[in-house]
């Protein structure tokens, strides 16, 4: 699915409303429809009272639609139509007649301490005070109407995007209505996958609205947000005459001494990827290990007994994993050192360790082969990049570094990130916050070793195996819950059933 900026969901509305036979007014209608069933869904409760908050725009347009629908479906709703400016949009004048028309509970006034008293007395307040069409920071009225609906415990919900949130910049008033469910129109927004937004977005869901599809198609997006359907199209397959030899054969390096575990992780899950062999090379002290927790795989015994001390890829490996638990021993620098003066590699996944030895000797950076994957969590990704100011900064450093390597970079997190030398971002949808803990990032290295090994290319490799582990981490959330859950779990979970 593409991410879109703020100017080309408008172009989109704008040929929608062209080449479909649908007026402005009747999109306006299909978007308020949409959020009223979806926030029905959400707020089953009838009874306690709504407060709807319209600004002048088409935001405060949707927002009086819903008030009309709500009021039909017997919801109890007051209306405030906020008067911060002399003009409104046309489709708002439409919708604040049919509201009037059938004599709704409806406040239009500009003097905050009216607008204070709905506020405190209200269990739910909607946001349509502005949307996709913010141009400046929050000042006077506005900004003193979200302040006063923040301190409020009532449920919130915000129409589109929160007041006070840029669609695909950083905000600039420090302040935005703290929503605690945004419902948006069929294109997700930038603003919303990034952590810092969290506070403002709450939780969030795309509702469709009938955006002509030929207009989405046809418009070119950097930015993707990764769901099922994106991933079907590049799920590999089997044949009937297939054997083990057809699906590669991937090489880990990985564990120290007191880190077998991630070893052993990073194995399993490599197992599941579906690769045709799975080689682990370990410090000879964990071979039994990894030999009794993982039986179909192999194990290469390295020369060190503690510690990784070279590696050694031949030409029958198709991919190579390396880093986690690995440590930063002088030796294991040199061995990883080595391994990247060579002339002829297998494709590369690097993370933990080796990354942190990246960071530390970043003239290594540039001889990573082309395609090569990077895997850094937030931390490592700030040792390994530099500090940012805020979140989409840190999206241009990730890309920045994906130039840099000529290959692929991903930042884990609540929507992982992963960028392409070629400037695009793409956002995952799977996963929860039970997956944040010690062995979750092993196995995403295990997993997408294995998808390359097997022959996805590098993007296909990053997005499938990031896609699958949070899949995975969902499915192992269902059954156990986010706190009881531990990385292991998400190995059983692990499934290309979509
Ligand atoms: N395709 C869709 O997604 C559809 C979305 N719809 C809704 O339309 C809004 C966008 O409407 P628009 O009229 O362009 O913008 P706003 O309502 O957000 O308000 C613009 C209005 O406000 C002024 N303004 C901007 N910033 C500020 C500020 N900081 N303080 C005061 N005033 C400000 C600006 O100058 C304009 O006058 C979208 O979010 C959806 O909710 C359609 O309903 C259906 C199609
Ligand atoms: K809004």
């Amino acid at each position: 699915m593409k991410i879109f900026p703020a100017k080309t969901i408008k172009e989109i509305d704008a040929l929608t409303i062209k080449n479909t036979p649908i007026r402005s007014i009747d999109l306006m209608e299909n978007a308020s429809r949409a959020f009223t069933l979806k926030f029905m869904s959400l707020i089953p409760d009838k009874k306690s009272k709504i407060l709807i908050l319209c600004g002048q725009g088409n935001n405060g347009g949707d927002g009086l639609a819903i008030a009309r629908l709500l009021l039909f479906y017997g919801y109890h709703v007051k209306v405030v139509n906020i008067k911060h400016s002399s003009s409104s949009t046309e489709d708002h004048q439409i919708n604040l007649k049919k509201l009037k028309s059938i004599g709704a509970p409806l406040l239009e006034t500009n003097q905050i301490k009216q607008i204070q008293k709905e506020i405190i007395s209200s269990k739910v307040i909607i946001d349509g005070m502005l949307g996709s069409g913010l141009d400046r920071p929050l000042k006077g009225l506005l900004k003193d109407i979200v302040e006063c609906a923040n301190q409020s415990s009532a449920i919130k919900f915000a129409i589109d995007i929160s007041t006070g949130l840029y669609c695909d910049s950083p905000m600039e008033s420090n302040i935005a209505f703290k929503a605690d469910h945004t419902i948006t129109f069929q294109i997700p927004k930038l603003a919303f996958l990034l952590p810092e937004n969290f506070i403002w977005v709450g939780q969030w869901e795309i509702v469709n609205i009938g955006l002509h599809k030929t207009a989405i198609d046809n418009f070119i997006s950097n930015n993707y947000y990764v769901d099922s359907n994106f991933i079907q199209n590049i799920s590999p397959s089997r044949s009937k005459f297939d054997h083990k030899g057809t699906h590669g054969h991937a090489l880990l390096v990985a564990g120290e001494k007191g880190k077998a575990g991630a070893a052993i992780l990073c194995t399993q899950a490599c197992l599941k990827s579906g690769a045709g062999l799975v080689t682990t090379q370990v410090p000879s002290k964990l071979a039994d290990f990894i030999q009794l927790s993982a039986p179909e795989a192999m194990v290469i015994p390295d020369e060190g007994i503690n510690i990784i001390s070279s590696i050694e890829p031949s030409d029958k490996h198709s991919a190579l994993g390396i880093g986690p638990g690995i440590g930063k021993d002088a030796i294991t620098v040199r061995a990883l050192k080595d391994l990247l003066s060579r002339d002829k590699l297998p494709p590369l996944i690097l993370d933990a360790d080796a990354l942190n030895i990246l960071s530390e000797h970043q003239e290594i950076l540039d001889s990573l082969p082309e395609g090569s994957i990077l895997t850094p969590h937030p931390k490592e990704f700030e040792r390994l990049a530099g500090a940012w100011n805020n979140d989409f900064e840190k999206l241009e450093l990730q890309k920045k570094l994906a130039k840099r390597i000529n290959g692929i970079v991903i930042v884990k997190g609540a929507h992982t990130s992963i960028a392409n030398s070629n400037g695009e971002l793409f956002f995952n949808s799977t996963g929860n916050p039970g997956m944040a803990k010690g062995g979750s990032g092993d196995i995403l290295t295990g997993l997408i070793t294995g998808l390359r090994a097997k022959g996805s290319s590098a993007l296909d490799a990053a997005l499938l195996g990031v896609y699958l582990h949070g899949l995975a981490g969902d499915l192992a959330k269902q059954n156990l819950n986010e706190e009881s859950m531990n990385a292991g779990d998400i190995i059983d979970f692990l499934s290309f059933n979509l």
